[in-house]
């Protein structure tokens, strides 16, 4: 059975038209990266199915039942987390704290703090420490352990590689790697670095313009149709990149 259905979205920011009906499914355990240039609606997506972005027209199912009007804290605790573009952690808490408050607002489950600690191990020197000192990569790994506490059935995890250094890519992604073999948990992922997109994920999704414009397997997509739909290309112009 479908998980998370989003079915024609539509989210404005004031006139402009930045998702442009967009359909999507996640099944649960599933993977699915979201690709696209900068400013194709992917962040402004992502926020709308955790309920930060009201939608102007579309609907967000989660195993069925219409999440479209619910909060966030609503959205929470049907089983939506969202790991944010920019991470927004609470800087003078700890980190042990920032935790604890998802956990709080979120879900019983098998995500605890242990469990968050050993799938990110980089993070359990940190624990008593104030998160506005830590590292872009230290950040991100908060961010998602954040998220995971909440116990979701749909992990939403914006920009994963942007502004972190190769080594922290790599600590990251081995984290998820280890997320994704323990549950039944889908993930959608909004992911800049292509190659990484293709290794990562069970299904790409490709938005241009606020449209989804290309969807498949990574194995069923070459790479000039993804330039193509990335860019808007012809067929011509793809040859030449
Ligand atoms: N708060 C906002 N106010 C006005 N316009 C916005 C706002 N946030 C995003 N936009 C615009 O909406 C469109 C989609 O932006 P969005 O951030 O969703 O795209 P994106 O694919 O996530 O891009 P990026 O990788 O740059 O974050 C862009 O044209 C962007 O300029």
């Amino acid at each position: 059975m479908t998980l998370l259905s989003v079915e024609t979205a539509t989210a404005r920011h004031g006139l402009l038209t930045a998702v442009n009906g967009v359909s999507l499914t996640l099944d649960p355990g599933e993977v699915v990266c979201l690709i696209g240039a900068n400013g194709a609606g992917k962040t402004t997506l992502m926020r709308a199915i955790a309920g930060a972005h009201v939608l102007a027209h579309g609907q967000i199912l989660l195993n069925g039942q219409d999440m479209t009007a619910l909060p966030t804290h609503r959205r929470v605790r049907a089983g939506i987390a969202l790991s944010p573009e920019g991470r927004r952690l609470f800087p003078e808490m700890t980190l042990r704290e920032n935790l604890r408050i998802a956990a709080e607002n979120g879900r019983r489950g098998d995500w605890t703090l242990e469990r968050v600690l050993a799938a990110f191990p980089q993070l359990a020197p940190l624990i008593d420490l104030p998160t506005g000192g830590f590292s872009g990569g230290q950040r991100q790994a908060a961010a998602i352990g954040r998220a995971l506490m909440a116990n979701p059935d749909v992990l939403l995890l914006d920009e994963v590689s942007l502004g972190l250094s190769p080594a922290a890519v790599e600590g990251v992604y081995a984290s998820l790697t280890q997320v994704r073999a323990a549950g039944r948990m889908a993930m959608l992922v909004v992911e800049q670095d292509l190659t990484r997109a293709l290794a990562f994920a069970d299904r790409v999704i490709c938005m241009a313009e606020g449209r989804a414009v290309l969807a498949g397997r990574p194995s069923d997509l070459t790479r000039a149709a993804i330039t193509r739909a990335y860019f808007g290309l012809t067929e011509d112009e793809v040859q030449h990149v």
